[in-house]
């Protein structure tokens, strides 16, 4: 099913992409990732020196958060899908929109709108804008409202966790046709056809 993994495995590929464009994020993301107090071994009965990450080890790490949101702000995947129908006739801000019309979020257009992301340019990744709070609506990977996605803190996890076991372990760079293969196309989700990475092993 596209909902459950093919949402979160194409954000991660998106990911992908932005660590390998950006090694001072990448840098920041792994001082971050080296704080953690992660064990080299099994560790089952020890809970302080744990070898994987899990909630409440990620639940920690703002770095993280702020990363995975620029992902998602900058790469939405799943815009399609936020539409909802009127249920009667209404008017809002002026414009009258019929019983049973399809309304569609144009969510490209709000997460790249310079007034809601400013003063740093909306098209250049930059984790640290979501230090500064924005308006509700101006963030929509996942939807909103009762309909919101039912499995954005799991996909939000899941997301985090792999990353931490992932950059704990190896860098990534950039790969030879990292750029002439990404072609954002939309399939079930807007995805990359593909992204050319290199893992190289860090010495830590
Ligand atoms: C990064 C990962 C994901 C993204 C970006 C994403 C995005 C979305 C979006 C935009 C919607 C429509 C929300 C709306 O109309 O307001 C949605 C709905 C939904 N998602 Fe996700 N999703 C992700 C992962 C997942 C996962 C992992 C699951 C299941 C385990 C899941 C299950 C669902 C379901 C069941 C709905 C329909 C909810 C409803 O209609 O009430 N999603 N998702």
């Amino acid at each position: 099913m596209a909902a459950g993994y093919e949402t979160t495995s194409t954000s991660l590929a998106y990911a992908t992409y932005v660590l390998a464009l950006h090694p001072e994020v990448q840098e920041k993301l792994q001082a971050e990732i080296d704080q953690l107090s992660l064990s080299n071994e099994d560790a089952d009965s020890n809970e302080d020196a744990k070898k994987y990450p899990d909630y409440d080890t990620v639940a920690q790490m703002p770095y993280m958060d702020m990363f995975v949101s620029e992902v998602l702000r900058m790469y939405p995947i799943a815009n399609t899908v936020v539409q909802r129908r009127a249920v009667e006739n209404t008017i809002v801000q002026g414009i009258s929109i019929e019983k049973d019309t399809f309304i569609h979020a144009d969510i490209y257009s709000v997460h790249y709108d310079r007034e809601l992301w400013g003063p740093e340019d909306p098209y250049v990744f930059c984790p640290e804008r979501h230090q500064t709070k924005r308006h509700s609506m101006a963030y929509l990977p996942f939807g909103a409202g009762p309909r919101q996605c039912i499995g954005m803190r799991f996909a939000l996890i899941e997301m985090k966790i792999l990353l931490v076991r992932l950059l704990r372990e190896y860098s990534i760079l950039p790969g030879e046709q990292l750029q002439n293969k990404f072609n954002i196309r939309e399939r079930a989700v807007i995805a990359p056809e593909e992204v050319w990475v290199k893992l190289i092993t860090r010495n830590i």
